[in-house]
This record gives C-alpha cells, structure tokens and sequence, in this order.
C-alpha cells in the first residue's frame, strides 16, 4: 500500500504550553487503510487530526511536518471528511437534516439546491436510516443521538472524499449503538475505498476492524504497527497496560484455562 501521507518530526506546540501537544511524530497513513489512532485524553490525538485538516489554531507552533501523495494538502470538506464525538455540536439546530447533509455537496460539488437533496437522502439511505425522505425534513432534536450521528456520517461523505477522520465518533453513544455506528462506518469506508484515520481511547473497540494501530502518549507516538501483530505482541509496556486495562482483550478465554 502507497503512504496516502507521510507524517515526519511533526511537533505542535499550542501558544503558552509548556509541553508540545506532539513531539517528533513519525507516522505513515496509507492509501485505503483503517488506521486506528489510540491513546488517552490528551495524548494529541486530535491535535494529529487538526493537524493533517490544516485547522490548528493561529499560532501553533509546528515543525516537522506531512507530505501527501496528492502533491498537495486535502481540502477539508472535499477530500477529507470528519465526524466528531458529538453530533449535536456539529449539526445546525435550525437547518433540516437534509438541507445539512446536501451542503457540502452542494458547495464543493456545484450541485443545485435539488440535487444537494436528492444526494442528501440517498446519503441518508446509504447511512441506514429508516425513511430517509422524511429524515430529510426532519431537524436533529427529533432524532436520536445514534440517529444524528449516521447523519454526521452521511454529511462528512456526502461529497466523496478520499478520507475520513472519525475523532472519538462512537464515544457519547452506548454500547449497542457505538457497535451499530463502528460497523456502519466500516462497511462504508470499505465500499468506497476510503481511507479512515479512526481516533479513540478505547484499543478495544479500535482492534475490531483497523487494519493498523498507531499508539499515543502524551503527545509521543508509542507504538505501531498491525493490529493483531500489536495486540499479540505489544513491543511498548505502555500498550501492555492499554491491553490490560481491558479486560477483554487481555483474558484468555476460559475455554483455554480449563483445558488440561
Ligand atoms: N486549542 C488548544 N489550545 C491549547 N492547548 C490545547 C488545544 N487543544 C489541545 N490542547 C492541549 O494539547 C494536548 C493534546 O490535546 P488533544 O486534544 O490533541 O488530545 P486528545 O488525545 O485528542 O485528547 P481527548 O481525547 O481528550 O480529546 C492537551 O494537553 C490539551 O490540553
């Protein structure tokens, strides 16, 4: 697989911070791949999503830094998709679901108002929401918090990009519902040869589909590298104790206990 972006001696430092969110990252995200990115609450994992978006705050201080495949960085929109923890935050309270679905679309597609909305339902059916006409003229309180997040999915992919970042996207949800989204987002990215940079604390639910990990801590890149030879055989003691911290990764399955 071709690096769709080689990340190199990338460090960020917020203004006023002490300590750089990251330091020295040395990171290939490969073209069609499911990268899971792991690591605790402020490990710089959205800093890393920042970073590859172009969207760090003025006066970041940055060195090091990324060549993309492209020749050029992804427009954010166009060809880099995002979708955040929280759906509520991303939405517009006052636009009807397919009015903000279709408005990427529209805007970096050229599409007419028309057809931003027929895209916009198809999206929606594509996500897997039952009556995707109605969910259209629907506003986002009348859905649920699983329901507005198919919809952010729906809306990051609207205008086909080549990458997704999903940042921590499953984690307001609850268990059901975050095992529902993680596959959807799945069977998508793999329909339309996408590349997923999939952000979250939780090496578990990450090992279920990524085809990498890259592990963070604080603010350093720890370990990467395959996920099943990475669960199989941390290199890090820093991702055995991620592994240990969850249980079912970490228990042998009892049928192997009792047996002789
Ligand atoms: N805009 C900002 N200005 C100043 N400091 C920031 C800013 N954004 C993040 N930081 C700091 O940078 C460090 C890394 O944060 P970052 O949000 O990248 O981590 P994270 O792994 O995504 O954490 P979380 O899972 O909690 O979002 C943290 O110490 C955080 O407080």
């Amino acid at each position: 697989m071709t690096a769709l972006c080689e990340i190199r001696g990338l460090s960020v430092a917020y203004p006023g911070a002490s300590v750089p969110a990251l330091d020295g990252i040395d990171l290939d995200i490969r073209a069609g791949e499911r990268l899971a990115v792991i690591g605790e609450s402020g490990s710089g994992k959205s800093t890393l999503a920042c970073a590859l978006a172009g969207l760090l705050p003025d006066g970041a201080r940055v060195e090091g830094g990324m060549r993309w495949a492209a020749g050029s960085p992804p427009r954010p929109g166009r060809d880099l998709g995002f979708v955040f923890q929280d759906p509520a935050a991303s939405l517009n309270p006052v636009l009807t679901i397919g009015e903000q679905v279709g408005e990427g679309a529209r805007r970096h597609l050229g599409l007419s108002r028309r057809q931003a909305l027929s895209l916009a339902v198809e999206m929606l059916e594509k996500v897997r929401l039952p009556d995707p006409g109605k969910v259209a003229k629907a506003f986002p309180h009348q859905l649920s918090g699983g329901q507005r997040q198919r919809v952010a999915i729906a809306a990051a992919l609207a205008a086909k990009p080549g990458m997704l970042i999903a940042d921590e996207a499953t984690s307001a949800l609850d268990m059901v519902v975050q095992a529902e989204i993680v596959a959807l987002l799945d069977d998508l990215v793999r329909a339309a040869g996408m590349t997923l940079l999939f952000i979250t604390h939780d090496i578990a639910l990450a090992s279920g589909f990524a085809d990498r990990v890259a592990i963070f801590r604080k603010g350093a890149l720890v370990e990467t590298g395959p996920t099943r030879t990475v669960l199989a055989a941390p290199a890090a003691a820093y991702t055995k104790t991620l592994i240990a911290s969850h249980r079912d990764l970490a228990t042998p399955p009892l049928i192997h206990e009792a047996a002789p």
